[in-house]
């Protein structure tokens, strides 16, 4: 189902200029994949549609470019979890002051992914256990769940 954004501010568009250059959700970065996760009743969901070139059998999407987004959506989701147990709105009134950078991630993939087709990227927290996330994600193409993953995002000192 599509998701309404009007009223949500992507958390990727949280982050501050200088460590915005992300290929996989950077806003600074014009070549990227621009992914934008949002936080919506304490899990986070991102929508992403890929190009024909992200082709791995025809008609199914690269799992490389899966990882990545998974990626990208495991550290957004870390940092909006850090910021919602601190209190730290993530409403766009301020940048956010939580960096998170991915330590490991598993992915399983566990059927193709339709090419075509708007993929819906889910993510729930495990765990904080001081500057350890762990986020558990699923990646799913029209309502089945093609691939799930798991990350351990480190929260960077300041
Ligand atoms: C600024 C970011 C803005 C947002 C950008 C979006 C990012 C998009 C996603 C990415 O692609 S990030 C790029 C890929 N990742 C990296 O390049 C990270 C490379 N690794 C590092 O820089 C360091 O290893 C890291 C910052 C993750 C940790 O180094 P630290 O010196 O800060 O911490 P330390 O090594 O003490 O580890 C902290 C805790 O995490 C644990 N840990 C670290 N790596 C682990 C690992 N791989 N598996 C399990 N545990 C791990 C470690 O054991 C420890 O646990 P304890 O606190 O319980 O002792």
């Amino acid at each position: 189902m599509k998701l309404n954004t009007k009223n949500l501010k992507a958390i990727q568009d949280l982050y501050p200029d200088e460590l915005a250059h992300c290929y996989g959700c950077g806003k600074m970065n014009p070549n990227g994949f621009h992914l934008k996760s949002y936080m919506v009743d304490n899990e986070t969901i991102a929508h992403f549609t890929p190009e024909p070139k992200y082709t791995a059998l025809p008609g199914s999407v690269y799992g490389g470019l899966l990882a990545s987004i998974l990626d990208c959506h495991g550290t957004g989701s870390a940092a909006a979890f850090v910021c919602e147990n601190e209190n730290i709105p993530l409403d766009g009134s301020i940048n956010i002051p939580i960096r998170c950078v991915t330590a490991s991630l598993k992915v399983d993939f566990k059927a193709p992914t339709q090419m075509g087709v708007a993929l819906e990227l889910k993510g729930k927290l495990r765990s904080i256990e001081g500057r350890k996330i762990w986020v558990d994600m699923t990646l799913s193409a029209n309502g089945t769940i093609c691939a799930s993953g798991e990350i351990l995002a480190i929260r960077l000192k300041d």
